[in-house]
């Protein structure tokens, strides 16, 4: 298969006007959200929305592959398969591989080039949204993901359900530096922390945007994700409403965050936080707060707590893992907690 550009470009802005040729059929591609598609045989329109961005040098591709240190008797995990240039190389070097695609035309290709190959065995094939399916199981992830979904699917590997070896994921490059960041560096972020609570995140390479057809805008990077065998012992769901809560804007000191009215009042309407009262403030029973009337007091009592500790003026990005977990157990000992929000809601919110 070749795909090359067109010298029909319209538009910079929106998609590029592509011609694929396949079989000595060529077809039209352009999608700036609205797809003119002119059929022809085999041709296939690549969707900027659904990030189409196919990886096609063989180099890069076969370093992916070497990096992820995949096992002959692995199962793999690949999301975003495409027309199969880095499946083929997995089904060659895995026992089996599932993979899950969105779009049915690449699922189409997909099989038919497998099948050619006589691979179609060793792979399954999920015709889904990769952040609506439950997985089977399986050893590794390794993807050229869509970069549109990227903070939700690398949240939900890392706090899903499925225990695995490592995903390495080919990511935008900017995405991936906020990974690989610290606490303190200017691209840290919740997700960054959030990851890290639970992974190590390795850097293995950076890719070119020309190394794909067709080109996004942006350079891109691999990065290997490995899960912590020793995990914090923490409820990771607290932990998700807790740096929701700290984060809601980065560079805000803790401080002047959680004295924000709308912030309290946010916090407390979302049920996102629940307030007791024990033994550490009243001799009462435990019993949450009233909304309205409350509001005030679980102010104060979180103000007072982050100002005794000395984290009133601290930024949660400057903080390290272990100074959060603390604050975190703090404000439980004083009676607070971070009441759950739906996991999935945690995982989609960033
Ligand atoms: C960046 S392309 C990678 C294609 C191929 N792996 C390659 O490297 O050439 C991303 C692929 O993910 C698919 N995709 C986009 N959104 C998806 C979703 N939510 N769930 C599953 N697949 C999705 C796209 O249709 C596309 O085939």
């Amino acid at each position: 298969m070749m795909i090359q550009k067109s010298s029909s470009i319209k538009s910079r802005s929106s998609w590029c006007l592509l011609v694929l040729r396949r079989n000595s059929s060529h077809s039209q591609i352009r999608s700036n959200g609205q797809v003119v598609e002119k059929k022809q045989h085999d041709g296939l329109y690549l969707q900027k929305s659904k990030g189409q961005h196919l990886l096609t040098n063989t180099r890069v591709l076969d370093s992916i592959v070497r990096s992820s240190h995949v096992r002959p008797t692995d199962t793999v995990l690949e999301i975003g398969p495409g027309t199969g240039n880095l499946t083929m190389k997995l089904l060659q070097a895995a026992n089996h591989v599932v993979a899950v695609e969105l779009d049915k035309r690449m699922v189409d290709i997909l099989r038919t080039r497998v099948s050619g190959h006589g691979f179609l065995h060793k792979l399954t094939i999920i015709q889904k949204d990769v952040l609506k399916t439950d997985f089977p199981e399986f050893d590794l992830v390794v993807a050229n993901i869509p970069y549109n979904i990227s903070s939700p699917l690398v949240a939900k590997l890392v706090y899903g359900s499925n225990s695995f070896r490592s995903a390495t994921l080919l990511l935008q490059k900017e995405f991936s530096r906020r990974l690989l960041a610290n606490p303190g560096d200017s691209d840290f972020n919740r997700l960054a922390m959030n990851v890290r609570l639970l992974a190590d995140v390795k850097f293995v390479m950076d890719v070119s945007k020309r190394e794909f057809v067709p080109p996004p805008k942006v350079d891109s990077s691999v990065v290997m994700i490995t899960p912590k065998e020793v995990k914090p012992d923490v409820n990771v769901q607290e932990w998700l409403s807790f740096t929701r809560a700290c984060f809601g804007n980065k560079n805000k000191t803790l401080g002047s965050m959680f004295r924000q009215k709308k912030k309290v009042m946010e916090l407390l309407s979302l049920s996102q936080v629940g307030i007791t009262r024990n033994a550490s403030f009243d001799q009462g029973e435990n019993q949450v707060l009233c909304l309205d009337t409350d509001a005030s007091v679980f102010k104060e009592r979180v103000i007072e707590i982050l100002k005794s500790n000395g984290f009133e003026d601290k930024r949660p990005s400057k903080l390290s893992h272990s100074e959060l977990l603390h604050l975190l157990s703090l404000f439980n000992q004083a009676g607070i907690f971070f009441h759950s929000l739906p996991l999935d809601l945690l995982l989609h919110d960033y």
